[in-house]
């Protein structure tokens, strides 16, 4: 069965991962089908379910897990035989290239309908034709912009400005990191010159002492002043990409913090990992190393090119001419490889993203015995981003197979060159030598600026995603009133005074005609809703599963923005509050609070900043004053971690563990209803505040939600237990149907009309507290 489960699971692994957008294009359908094939062939020589089997069997007769070798070589996980991956290769290869001429083609037949268009609109413009002409209302599909030189270098140019102003540039590192690459590079080239001079001494053997050891100084002196240079050039380049990682990784995370709750629904917390992790190591290695080398090659490159056009002008046009040839083939390579580099970025966030929803959702696997079907998603997209790594190795092998006998063939034209002048007596032996060492020195530079011209173009492609996340505006964020000009600034004051001198009359929310749609959702959510919540309101919203409840409380708290209306707080409309603001006017406790982890008190205290210095550690903390807060409120919600009502023998500094999991559902949710004792808050919001709970937590909860409930100017709470609304003292009941509000009053007039409420509450065995029935 286990072996027979795992074939089936395996089955579709040939398909390619989807994107929200759609499905990964590797290229066209190509790799879909070549992918196909090999999975195929895979599977019928790698029998997955044999060793599936094995393992039941051993497990079985063991009675105990396998030793950890054998956990480990028990999984192999796939990969392509040698020959069927250069196969791969050769029809990618040849896929890029047909794809390329069709859409050259496709847009040549674009530019020739366009043509025919404007020609036929100017015909019909010059001879004022007044019938009614059928215009073509074929879309000219706009074609794809074609990646040439220019484009690499506006992309790199882009790039770059985007790297100096997000790596934070630092000129007092890197200004001194240029001198001595250029310093550097000088004296490698120098060197070759005394090299040769050395040889010439010693094949002559009449040379002078003298000569030579002025030859081995020269030698000696610029090798150690080059090392010096490269050394102190290396490290400081190294240090500029260590911070240029460090400042676009800190600056991204915060960025994405900063987006809008819909941001998170449309994006896995995989990919971002990726793009924080992965593609963010790309940008730090362009300034560290490939820019670096580039430079220094570059620079080498100049100097070894004037002592050439010095020692024999018309031959180094013709060396010239071939190092062109050995670029031109370079920069192919640069831009096939840029290309398969954004794919293979993407192939790995989608496989960061597969891994932290398995980590996530270990339980689930575990309950559902997922291991395998989890492994074969995984694997599955780790192979897909294997293969077209093997294609760029396969591509940086047949660049270095093309380039090296590209550059034998030029030096032995050269060598032939110099045989010929050399017997007109136009070179000498000494200039020979010296020609053919720099012919060398030069050839290397370009040949390394080609390698690392084609990772530049690799980084390239996965830093363009992180300076698109970098630079996104969430769609949800802090109004924009701390601006420049003298009526911002009166606009910011008049809010700030009208926030402060909110009167007791104003309803502390008003929701006025708000309709709240999600961006991937047609219907809206909330539909039309006009609502006040006054001063000491206790109000539940009730209403079936997919009402809308949620979502009024998300608005509450403005996670999202309404679509049209108005949601305000105390008289202001949200989008004219900070984060700040809000935060500290409105606290929720959720169904299942997910506490950080950290300690019990930092939980509680999330998002207060720390006003004291630890003496021992030297770090920040929390005085007394908070320490004192926090106990009280602790005991008040019901979780005291003083006296003998500590049976847990918790304290202040016990840490909570991942996700609070050292703590039941319950006592999570006291900490959370700590959190809002400790703040006081205008707004109490409560997310089904007793739902998982038993009825002895229910109580000991609900006393600590009264104590909260006494702090506050309003409560609100979302719930399908209308028990709760009775125990917490509502007084003004919303009832929500398909996103509308259909009824609303006290609970207990409510129950006697005999509406949705009643129907609800007769569901649940509520009867109205008179005991007398309902109209019904
Ligand atoms: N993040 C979201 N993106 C898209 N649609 C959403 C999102 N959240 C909720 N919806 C949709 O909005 C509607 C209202 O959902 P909401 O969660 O507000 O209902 P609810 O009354 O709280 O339901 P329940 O009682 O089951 O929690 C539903 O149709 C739901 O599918």
């Amino acid at each position: 069965l286990v072996a027979s489960r795992s074939c089936i699971s395996h089955n579709h692994v040939g398909r390619r991962p989807t994107t929200p957008q759609g499905v990964i294009d590797v290229p066209g359908a190509f790799t879909h089908g070549v992918a196909q094939s090999i999975h195929r062939k895979h599977n019928q020589h790698h029998d997955h379910g044999r060793y599936r089997t094995e393992l039941f069997s051993s497990t079985v007769i063991n009675g105990n897990a396998a030793d950890s070798d054998e956990l480990v070589n028990e999984f192999q996980p796939r990969t392509m035989k040698v020959s069927e991956s250069f196969v791969f290769f050769a029809r990618f290869v040849v896929q890029t290239i047909l794809d390329n001429r069709i859409h050259q083609s496709s847009e040549w037949e674009n530019r020739r309908r366009l043509r025919d268009r404007i020609f036929r609109k100017t015909k019909r413009e010059v001879t004022t034709i007044t019938t009614t002409t059928t215009t073509s209302s074929t879309t000219i599909p706009s074609a794809k912009p074609k990646r040439g030189f220019r484009e690499s270098m506006r992309k790199l140019n882009e790039s770059r400005k985007s790297l100096i102003r997000l790596v934070g540039y630092d000129s007092s590192l890197l200004v001194p990191a240029f001198g001595y690459l250029i310093m550097g590079a000088f004296m490698s080239s120098v060197i070759p010159y005394y090299y040769s001079s050395c040889i010439s001494c010693v094949a002559a053997g009449e040379a002078s002492r003298d000569k030579l050891l002025w030859a081995l100084g020269g030698l000696g002196v610029s090798h150690v002043l080059e090392a010096i240079f490269t050394g102190l050039r290396g490290a400081l380049f190294w240090i500029a990409g260590t911070r240029a990682n460090y400042n676009v990784r800190v600056k991204l995370h915060r960025n994405l913090l900063l987006q809008e709750a819909a941001f998170f629904d449309n994006t896995e917390c995989g990919i971002l990992l990726s793009r924080l992790n992965n593609d963010v190591n790309k940008i730090g290695m362009v300034i560290s190393f490939h820019v670096n080398i580039v430079l220094r090659q570059l620079a080498q490159f100049l100097f070894g090119s004037v002592f050439l056009l010095r020692i024999q002008p018309k031959l180094a046009m013709a060396a010239f001419a071939g190092i062109g040839l050995v670029a031109l083939v370079s920069k192919i390579y640069g831009e096939f490889t840029r290309a398969l580099a954004e794919r293979v970025q993407e192939l790995f966030a989608r496989s960061s993203a597969l891994a932290e929803t398995s980590f996530s959702m270990s339980e689930t696997v575990r309950a559902f015995d997922g291991v395998s079907i989890e492994t074969d998603k995984y694997e599955a997209s780790q192979f897909d981003a294997l293969q077209l790594e093997e294609v760029q190795a396969w591509a940086y092998g047949s660049h270095k197979f093309v380039s090296d006998t590209l550059q034998a063939s030029l030096q032995c034209m050269l060598l032939f060159c110099c045989w010929a002048l050399g017997r007109s007596g136009a070179l000498p032996a000494a200039k020979l030598t010296s020609f053919l060492f720099y012919v060398n020195f030069v050839l290397e530079s370009s040949n390394e600026v080609g390698d690392q011209w084609a990772r530049i173009q690799t980084a390239i492609g996965a830093s363009t995603n992180v300076f698109d996340l970098i630079r996104r505006v969430p769609a949800v964020g802090d109004p924009r009133h701390i601006g420049h000009t003298l009526l911002e600034l009166n606009a910011a004051q008049e809010i700030i005074s009208r926030v402060k001198k909110s009167s007791n009359a104003e309803p502390i929310i008003k929701m006025s005609n708000m309709t709240v749609t999600y961006g991937t959702m047609e219907k809206p959510a909330l539909n039309g809703v006009n609502l006040d919540i006054n001063e000491n309101d206790k109000v539940a919203i009730v209403g079936r599963s997919g009402s809308g409840k949620s979502s009024m409380l998300r608005t509450i708290l403005r996670f999202y923005d309404p679509s049209s209306g108005t949601c305000a707080l105390e008289g202001v409309d949200l989008r004219d509050l900070t984060r700040k603001q809000i935060a500290s006017k409105i606290v929720v406790v959720e169904q299942e609070p997910q506490l950080f982890p950290m300690s019990l008190m930092e939980n509680v205290l999330y998002g207060i900043e720390k006003d004291s210095i630890d003496d021992e550690s030297g770090e920040k903390c929390y005085s007394e004053k908070y320490r004192v807060a926090v106990t009280e409120a602790l005991s008040l919600a019901g979780l005291p971690v003083t006296g003998e009502d500590n049976q847990l023998g918790l304290e202040l500094d016990t840490r909570v563990g991942e996700g609070g999991r050292t703590l039941s559902g319950g006592q999570r949710q006291r900490v959370a209803i700590a959190r809002a004792l400790v703040r006081k808050p205008n707004v109490l919001l409560l997310d089904e505040p007793t739902a998982a709970l038993d009825s002895k937590s229910e109580k000991v909860v609900v006393e600590a939600l009264k104590s909260a409930m006494e702090r506050t100017r309003c409560m609100i709470m979302v719930t399908h237990r209308l028990g709760v609304v009775r125990s917490l003292d509502v007084n003004k009941v919303v009832v929500l149907e398909q996103g509308q509000i259909v009824e609303m009053g006290h609970p207990e007039e409510l129950l006697k009309v005999g509406g949705v409420y009643s129907q609800l509450a007769r569901e649940q065995g509520i009867i109205p507290l008179s005991g007398i029935g309902t109209n019904n």
